[in-house]
C-alpha cells in the first residue's frame, strides 16, 4: 500500500515515546499522575507518530498509482492545498497553503495525488524550503511533465508563540522547473493563483 491508514500506531514506538514524554512532562514541572495528564504521554506519542507518518509513506508510489495517458498539454493548477508540518528546529508546527501547477507531457496525474504528496512530505520534520523542493522534485522526476511549479505560503509557530513573536509574517517559498522557468509561463501561474 502506498500510504497506510493511521490507525496503525507502532506499539513499540508508542511505548518508548510514551515513557520519554512522561519524563519530559515531569521535567517541565507537572504531575504526570494527576487525572488530566494520566493518558497524555500516550496521546502525545500517538500524535507525534501521526504527524511524522510521512517517513513511512512513498510519494513516488502514490503518484505512479494514478498516472493516465492523456494528450492534454495545458497548465493544470491545484491551489490552496492546506498543509501542516513540523519545523525541524523547534518541533513546533508551521502551516499554510501549497499551490501546485504542472504542464503534462503525455501523462496527467489523479488530482488528489497532489495534496497527498504534500501531506507525505509535510508529515516529517521539515524546513519550508526543503518541503517545497521535495514536492517539486517528486512531481518532476516521477510524472516527467513539461514543467512544474510549487509555491508554499506558511506561518511558523516558532516565530509566533516564542522567539521573535511576530504574529503576521508569512513566509513564501517557490520552485519552478521546465516550462515554468520561462517568465511568461511562471507569470500566468502566479496570476492564476492570485499572486
Ligand atoms: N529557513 C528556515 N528557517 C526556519 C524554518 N523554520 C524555522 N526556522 C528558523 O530556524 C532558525 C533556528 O535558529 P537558531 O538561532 O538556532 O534558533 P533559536 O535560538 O531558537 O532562534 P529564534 O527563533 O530566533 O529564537 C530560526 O531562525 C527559525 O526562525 C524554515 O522552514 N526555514
Ligand atoms: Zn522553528
Amino acid at each position: 500500500m502506498p500510504y497506510k491508514k493511521f490507525e496503525e500506531y507502532n506499539i513499540q514506538i508508542t511505548d518508548d515515546v510514551r515513557e520519554r514524554y512522561k519524563n519530559i512532562i515531569k521535567d517541565l514541572g507537572e504531575d504526570t499522575e494527576r487525572d488530566g495528564l494520566l493518558k497524555t504521554p500516550e496521546r502525545a506519542a500517538k500524535a507525534m507518530q501521526f504527524l511524522t507518518q510521512g517517513y513511512h509513506q512513498d510519494p513516488i508510489k502514490v503518484l505512479k498509482s494514478a498516472m493516465f495517458k492523456e494528450s492534454y498539454n495545458e497548465m493544470v493548477i491545484v491551489k490552496d492545498i492546506e498543509l501542516y508540518s513540523l519545523c525541524e528546529h523547534h518541533l513546533l508546527p508551521f502551516f499554510g497553503k501549497a499551490h501546485i501547477a504542472y504542464i503534462p507531457n503525455g501523462h496527467i496525474v489523479g488530482l488528489s495525488k497532489l495534496p497527498r504528496i504534500v501531506d507525505i512530505f509535510s508529515r516529517r520534520l521539515q524546513v519550508q524550503e526543503r518541503l517545497t523542493e521535495q514536492i517539486l522534485d517528486c512531481i518532476n522526476d516521477t510524472l516527467k511533465p513539461q514543467g512544474v511549479a510549487v509555491v508554499i505560503e506558511a506561518s511558523h509557530m516558532c516565530m509566533m508563540m516564542r522567539g521573535v513573536q511576530k504574529q503576521n509574517s508569512i513566509t513564501t517559498t517557490s520552485g519552478f522547473r521546465g516550462q515554468f522557468e520561462k517568465i511568461e509561463t511562471r507569470n500566468e501561474f502566479l496570476k492564476l493563483i492570485g499572486k
